[in-house]
Parts: C-alpha cells; sequence; structure tokens
C-alpha cells in the first residue's frame, strides 16, 4: 500500500515534537533535580539531639582538626541542634576569608547576649550591617589609629614597670608568681587606661581599682555566659533556664551595666565643667565615643547601650588574647633554655646590657618577633574565626546555604604539614628564613591567621603587637625564671573554644638585670 507524502510529513512532524517535548521534559526534570539536591559539605553521621557532640572533645579546635583529617577542609558538624561548615586549610579559607569575603562578613551572637540587655549592640558578632561598617570606620580612623596608640605609649610603659618592680620585689623575697594572673592583670590595666582611663580630674580616682573591678565584673559575665552556652547547645532546653544560668548572667549584665553609667555620668560632669575640654586633650576611647554618640550629623545614632555593649566586647577580645599570647611565649620559652639564651643575646646585644628594652627597640629584634609568630602559630588565642554565610555560595564545590554557620580552625590550618615543617615544632627560626611568604599580623597568607583575615580582622593587632614584644623582651632581660614544682610548663588550651591556656604559669623570678637601680 503506498503512503502518500503528506503523511510522511504528518509522521516527521510528530517524531520531531515528540523528541524536541522529551528533551525539555528530561531538562527540566534534571533541573529539578539539581535544584532540590544542593551538595552539603561531608561529614560524620549525626546522632538524634546531640548531633556531632559525641565525636568532639572539650578542646574543640583539637578534635575538629581530627575530624578534618578525615572528611576533608570544608565539612559540616552539628553541634545539638546547631549546623556548621568547617574550615580547615589554608586554599579553603582564603575562599571564604578573601575570594567570597563579602559573602561571609557576618558574624552571629553565640548566644548568652541574644536575650540580654544589650540586644542588637554588639560590634563583635554583629553581621555586616550599617552599623557595623560606622563602628568599624570610628575604630580604624579614630579609636586605634598608630597616632591613638603612640599616644598612650607612656601608660604601657608605666604599667610595664610597674609589673617589674613589683618582680624585682618577688625576687628579693624569693616568693613566687602566677605569670598569668600577672599579665592578665597587666592587660587590664593597659586597655582600662587606653579606653576610659580619662578621669584622674575626679581626685579620688583609683585607675588601678577600677580596672580589677570591671576585670572582675567582665569575667563574671563571661563565666556565666560559659555555663550557660553548655546548655544552649541543646535547642529547646535553651527556653528553661534549667540551671538558672540565664538568671545570673542578667543580673551580672545589670552589675556592668550600673557601673558603666557611673562611669558615662562621670564624664558627662568632667566635660560639663570642663575639665576635659580642650581640643589638645589626651581623648580617650570613651571621650570619642561619647561624642559621636552627641553627633546628631553622624551616619548612625549610637546610644548609651551601644557604648557600654562596645567596652566590655573591647575588653572581652582584647585581656586575654593579649594575656595569652604572652603567657604562652614565656611557657615556651622557660620550656627552651636554648631559644631563651639566644633572645637574651639578641636583646642585649641590640638595647645594651645596661637598659631596659623599649618599644622603640621591637623593629631592631628580628629574633623576639619571630619568637612571638611562632607562638601564635602554635598558641593562637582565637584559633576559631566565626563567620555566617549571608547567600547562598558554592566552596570546594559544596553548596553553603545562606545562613549557614561557619568556623575557620585556625589552630588546625596553622598545624597543617602541608603549609609547615615539623608543624608540632616549636621553631621561631622558620620565620626568618621563610623569605617568599608574607607572614605578619594581617592576614595575608592563608596558612598563618593569628589575627584572622579580611573585613572582620582583628583591627586590635597592633596595640597587642605593642604589648606582647616589648613585655616579653623584658621579662626575657631582666628575669631568669624557675618553675614551681617541675622542669616543663604546661602548654594545654583549656576547654571550649578559645585558645586560654589551662594551667597557670606559677615561677619564680630571679633578677638577671635590675633597670631602675638607683632611679627611685
Ligand atoms: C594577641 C592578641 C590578640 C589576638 C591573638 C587576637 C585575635 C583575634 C582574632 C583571631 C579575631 C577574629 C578575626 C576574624 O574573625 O577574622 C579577633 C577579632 C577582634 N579583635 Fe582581636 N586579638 C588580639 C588582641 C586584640 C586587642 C588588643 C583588641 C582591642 C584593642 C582586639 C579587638 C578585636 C575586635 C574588636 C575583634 C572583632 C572584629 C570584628 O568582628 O570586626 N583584639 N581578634
Amino acid at each position: 500500500m503506498a503512503i502518500d507524502v503528506t503523511e510522511y510529513y504528518f509522521l516527521f512532524l510528530i517524531w520531531l515534537i515528540s523528541t524536541v517535548g522529551m528533551h525539555f521534559i528530561i531538562k527540566s526534570w534534571t533541573n529539578s533535580l539539581n535544584k532540590q539536591k544542593p551538595r552539603p559539605p561531608p561529614g560524620p553521621r549525626a546522632l538524634p539531639i546531640i548531633g556531632h557532640l559525641h565525636l568532639l572533645s572539650s578542646t574543640l579546635p583539637k578534635s575538629l582538626e581530627t575530624l578534618a583529617n578525615r572528611y576533608g577542609p570544608l565539612m559540616q558538624i552539628r553541634m545539638g541542634d546547631t549546623l556548621f561548615v568547617i574550615v580547615s586549610d589554608a586554599n579553603t579559607a582564603e575562599k571564604v576569608l578573601k575570594t567570597h569575603d563579602i559573602d561571609f562578613a557576618s558574624k552571629y551572637e553565640p548566644g548568652p547576649s541574644q536575650k540580654l540587655l544589650y540586644k542588637g549592640c554588639s560590634f563583635i558578632n554583629a553581621p555586616y550591617s550599617l552599623y557595623w561598617r560606622f563602628m568599624k570606620k570610628i575604630c580604624v580612623t579614630k579609636l586605634f589609629t598608630s597616632a591613638q596608640l603612640q599616644r598612650f605609649t607612656h601608660v604601657r610603659e608605666e604599667e610595664r614597670t610597674k609589673l617589674l618592680k613589683s618582680l624585682i620585689e618577688r625576687s628579693e623575697a624569693g616568693e613566687p608568681c602566677d605569670l598569668s594572673k600577672e599579665l592578665e592583670a597587666l592587660t587590664s590595666l593597659m586597655i582600662y587606661r587606653m579606653t576610659m582611663g580619662n578621669r584622674s580630674s575626679s581626685g579620688d580616682y583609683n585607675y588601678s581599682v577600677e580596672a580589677v573591678e570591671m576585670r572582675g565584673l567582665i569575667r563574671n559575665i563571661m563565666e556565666c555566659g560559659k555555663k550557660y552556652a553548655v546548655i544552649e547547645v541543646f535547642g529547646p532546653l535553651r527556653r528553661f533556664d534549667l540551671f538558672g544560668n540565664g538568671k545570673r548572667i542578667e543580673t551580672a549584665f545589670l552589675r556592668y551595666d550600673q557601673r558603666l553609667e557611673q562611669i558615662i555620668h562621670e564624664y558627662e560632669e568632667n566635660r560639663m565643667n570642663n575639665i576635659i575640654d580642650g581640643e589638645n586633650e589626651e581623648k580617650d576611647v570613651m571621650d570619642i565615643l561619647l561624642e559621636t554618640c552627641r553627633d546628631s550629623s553622624a551616619e548612625v545614632m549610637i546610644t548609651k547601650s551601644h557604648i557600654k555593649y562596645f567596652f566590655m566586647e573591647i575588653f572581652m577580645a582584647s585581656v586575654d588574647s593579649t594575656s595569652t599570647a604572652m603567657q604562652s611565649a614565656m611557657a615556651e620559652l622557660i620550656n627552651r633554655p636554648e631559644i631563651f639564651k639566644k633572645l637574651r643575646e639578641e636583646i642585649n646585644s641590640v638595647v645594651g646590657s645596661n637598659q631596659l628594652v623599649k618599644e622603640s627597640d621591637v623593629p631592631n629584634l628580628p629574633y623576639l618577633q619571630a619568637v612571638l609568630k611562632e607562638t601564635l602559630r602554635l598558641h593562637p588565642p582565637g584559633p576559631m574565626l566565626r563567620r555566617t554565610a549571608t547567600v547562598d555560595s558554592k566552596i570546594n564545590g559544596y553548596d553553603i546555604k545562606a545562613g549557614t554557620k561557619m568556623f575557620v580552625n585556625c589552630y588546625a590550618i596553622m598545624r597543617d604539614p602541608n603549609v609547615w615543617k615539623d608543624p608540632e615544632k616549636f621553631m621561631p627560626e622558620r620565620f626568618l628564613d621563610c623569605c617568599d611568604r608574607v607572614m605578619d599580623f594581617k592576614g595575608q597568607d592563608f596558612g598563618y591567621l593569628p589575627f584572622g583575615s579580611g573585613r572582620r580582622a582583628c583591627f586590635g593587632a597592633p596595640h597587642a603587637a605593642y604589648v606582647i614584644h616589648a613585655t616579653v623582651a623584658a621579662l626575657v632581660q631582666c628575669f631568669d625564671w624557675k618553675l614551681e614544682g617541675g622542669d616543663k610548663a604546661g602548654i594545654d588550651i583549656v576547654s571550649g573554644y578559645t585558645g586560654a591556656m589551662a594551667h597557670p604559669l606559677v615561677c619564680y623570678p630571679n633578677v638577671n638585670f635590675e633597670p631602675f637601680k638607683g632611679l627611685d
């Protein structure tokens, strides 16, 4: 039977339409499959309620490093009801902190402060918002500029001198000292005087006592916060405040708030009395922030609550980190007499054996700088950088959803055997021989991140650098150190996600050089 040509056309048309139709159906089906199935980073199997908590030891950076060795440099871990993506190598850190910096420039509140007095006032945990940008601008252009840091050189020197004198007295009395506590008190005093020390005009003002009081108030909040955070990882329990830590932290905040209210009142009174009003006066951080608060033309209106919380956060960010860095450096130096000796020889050859080392000597002391860089590599006081993804993005081929909480594990990165030779060894020399890498405190080398990197990097690094170099140098120059009860100082870190040292550094100072003899 002959087929009509028109029938061929008809059959061809049906074939064409069905082929094109099928093509579109298959394409949209695969597209929808792809859309429905994002590729999350790998991670271990999670248990109900606790997630992966059973796989984590009390020192978070270490146990996340162990897990990353198995699951890779980008993995996901669930702590209680919260999912975290963990970054554990330099290449991936560069993608998060540099290539996609703006997409990860937000941070998250770790917890307790969410329900408290200063809700929405955080700077350190703020999202990448107008407020954060405004405050960051003030920090880098007014509060912590190099001119401002120079202006407070005498304050740091005075406090360092007081510490050295008290250690000389201990040496003469043959008494031990808890160097951890001494260094914490020193950093508190320095930061207190620089931020809110401009009230000496009130006569009965004693900043040493006040700094200790302020430290106590803030430490109390931190202690309550830690306990509260333990409960907090178990999402639903958060509401019940089972152990009363929520209430305790509220009281601690209230006490801090009352004290800050008094201090602000004193500043305002001083201003009204025209005691501190000259343009040439040494303005501290509080003076500048109160000025900003009064400025009705400011881009962002900051309130007293912002100011109060900002001070608390600056104390929290600066005191423990700076004192831990010095404590770790001293522990390593006491444990390694050959490095201690080499450092003292450098100081003596550059500064002379009859003058106290000063901040201005530090640029001429490369071995001292290498000792502190190596200390911060092995013992970073802030080992885990926090970030939040603000948009959906792809890192290493994995999908990261907007809102995901991230940790960059600098502890693991700075011990990565692919980047560091003999990573567990304390070898300051490695920083003298590495001419091809820029390993400073600015976070330009993603294998070396003690102060973080990108928009949210630490702007306190220059202040910290002044404090830690000159203080450690002076402690090495002026004293020999003998540990109480043992030859080796413990350098383990505490539980949690900070790099604070677990053991106090109790030791006997023995005077090697007395810089103040005949000066009093
Ligand atoms: C040895 C001492 C210090 C160390 C190791 C240290 C380390 C760090 C690290 C790792 C971060 C997170 C950076 C990031 O996420 O990329 C940070 C943030 C911060 N640090 Fe420091 N810090 C030190 C001292 C200081 C000091 C002295 C101050 C204040 C004067 C300070 C103020 C801050 C602030 C305000 C932030 C939050 C910045 C933001 O979120 O935008 N830090 N620090």
